[in-house]
This record gives structure tokens, C-alpha cells and sequence, in this order.
């Protein structure tokens, strides 16, 4: 078969973006390099394209679902590992079927774009903000210690519940948002599942208690030995390379029996 020539070359690149728009089924923004680029250069910036907005739900640009939960195993496996406080907020419009059925889908829309760019603003370039479903909305805050989980989940209700939302010239709204939330167990292995479920269950309780309220799972002291968490977590902190340099190079040493870590 003859090598594509400069012309043909062209023609496969146009090829593969539009099999990669009916693929999406709506326009790309990419930005590509200048035709006289390699294909190469060329189609990574197609995968890179793809990539990003596979990981973006399409009518906020904030994180989907799908990216929501590689981010909520990847804070399991940290929690885990170094016993930081991860807090889990699940958020909800209040009486979000009203906003639709009284203005309109696309003032719906609206204010879903609204309340996902306050989000994003209200917390850390570290956190994660999601889109979860419809009017439901997730932030991983990594880090997060859990004297400031209230005050940074009030925040932003209260935020939510100042803003004013625009929705057609001369017409400006209000919605509230519920709140609920629940820190990830620290050194012990939990599940997506099993965090997503303990802040909803909150949410739940914020929505059935009169709505526009923050609810936070209150965290189950949980004792563990120093040598429970050396044999439960020592494989790993052996492979760990920051651990091992702590130690001077030294392989840890399991400490005394007895000597318990609260951890809340
Ligand atoms: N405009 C718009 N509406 C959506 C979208 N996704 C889901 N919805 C609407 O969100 C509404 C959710 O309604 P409900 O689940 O009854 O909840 P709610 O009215 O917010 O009531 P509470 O949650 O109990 O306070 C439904 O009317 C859906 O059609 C979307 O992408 N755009």
C-alpha cells in the first residue's frame, strides 16, 4: 500500500475528528496544532481532546460520575495509608423540579451551571467538585480536617442560598441546596460504596429535616493498636519511599503492644 502523501494525510485527520464528533454526538473544542504538525502531534491532541471530555460531565465542565469515583478510590487508598481526614459532601437542590417546571428546562440548566461554578469556587484547587446525577452535585475535599468539615460545608449552603441566579434579562432567582457529609474512616479500608453511602444517608436527613441544612455523619471513634495498624498497613508503608527515608533506611520495627492511636 503506498505511504499517505501530505494530501491523503489531511484528509484522515478531518476523518478522524468527525468520527470523533458523531462519536460524541456534538462539537469538539480542540485545540489542534497547525496542519503542517506531524499526525503524531496530531492525534494525541485528538486523544487528549477525548480524554478530558470523558472525564467532564458536559453541561457544568465539572468532573463526571465516572471521574468522581477514580478520585473517591484513589482518597480511600490515601485515608488509608496516611490516616488524613477526607470529608465526602453529597449536595442536592432543594425543590429543583419547581425551578424547571415554573421557568423552564433551560433556566434549569442555568441554574445547574450556576450553583456548579460556585461550587468550584467556594472550595480548594485540591478538591474534587462532581456532578453525581441531575440536580446532585459531590465534593472530595482531601486533607480536610474535620474541626473545619462544618464550617466549610455551612459555607457553602450559605453561599448557595445568597447567590442570586439570573435566568433571563431582568429576572434574577434563589435556590437552596442540602448538605450531607461524612469523613472517610481513617486506617481502615473502606469502600466507595460504603463512604458514598454514609454521606447520603446525611443528605437524606438534611432534605427530611426541612431542606437548605448541613448534616455530617458523626465519625465512630475507632481504636486501633499501633500493632494492629503496622500489621494492616506495613506491607505498604514498606513500599512507600517516603516512609522508608523517615527511617534512615531502617526497616520499620513494630512498635511496643498496647501503645493505642485514637482515631477519629
Ligand atoms: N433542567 C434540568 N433539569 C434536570 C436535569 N437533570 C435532572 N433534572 C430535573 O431535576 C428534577 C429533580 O426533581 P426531584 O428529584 O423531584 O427533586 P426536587 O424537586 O429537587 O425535590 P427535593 O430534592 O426533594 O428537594 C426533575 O424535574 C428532573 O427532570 C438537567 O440536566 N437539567
Amino acid at each position: 500500500m503506498a505511504a499517505p502523501t501530505p494530501s491523503n494525510l489531511v484528509d484522515l485527520q478531518q476523518l478522524q475528528l468527525d468520527d470523533a464528533r458523531a462519536l460524541l454526538g456534538r462539537e469538539l473544542t480542540l485545540t489542534l496544532p497547525p496542519p503542517e504538525e506531524s499526525s503524531t502531534a496530531y492525534l494525541q491532541s485528538v486523544i487528549d481532546g477525548l480524554c478530558e471530555l470523558s472525564l467532564k460531565d458536559p453541561l457544568t465542565g465539572l468532573s463526571n460520575r465516572r471521574h468522581f469515583r477514580s478520585v473517591l478510590d484513589r482518597s480511600i487508598d490515601v485515608v488509608a495509608r496516611s490516616g488524613e481526614p477526607a470529608l465526602l459532601l453529597m449536595l442536592d437542590i432543594d425543590h429543583f423540579k419547581k425551578v424547571n417546571d415554573t421557568y423552564g428546562h433551560q433556566a434549569g440548566d442555568q441554574v445547574l451551571q450556576a450553583v456548579a461554578q460556585c461550587l468550584a469556587k467556594c472550595v480548594r484547587p485540591v478538591d474534587t467538585v462532581a456532578r453525581y446525577g441531575g440536580e446532585e452535585f459531590a465534593v472530595i475535599l482531601p486533607n480536610c480536617l474535620t474541626a473545619f468539615g462544618e464550617t466549610v460545608a455551612e459555607r457553602i449552603r450559605q453561599t448557595i442560598q445568597d447567590m442570586p441566579i439570573q435566568i433571563s434579562p431582568g429576572v434574577s432567582i434563589h435556590v437552596t441546596v442540602s448538605v450531607g457529609g461524612a469523613y472517610a474512616p481513617e486506617w481502615v479500608r473502606s469502600t466507595a460504596a460504603l463512604w458514598t453511602e454514609r454521606a447520603d444517608v446525611q443528605l437524606y436527613r438534611a432534605k427530611s429535616e426541612g431542606r437548605n441544612r448541613v448534616f455530617l455523619d458523626q465519625q465512630q471513634e475507632i481504636y486501633v493498636s499501633a500493632e494492629e495498624k503496622n500489621l494492616l498497613f506495613g506491607h505498604l508503608a514498606l513500599g512507600d519511599p517516603a516512609w522508608i527515608e523517615s527511617v534512615s533506611g531502617e526497616v520499620p520495627s513494630a512498635p511496643a503492644h498496647g501503645s493505642m492511636h485514637r482515631v477519629n
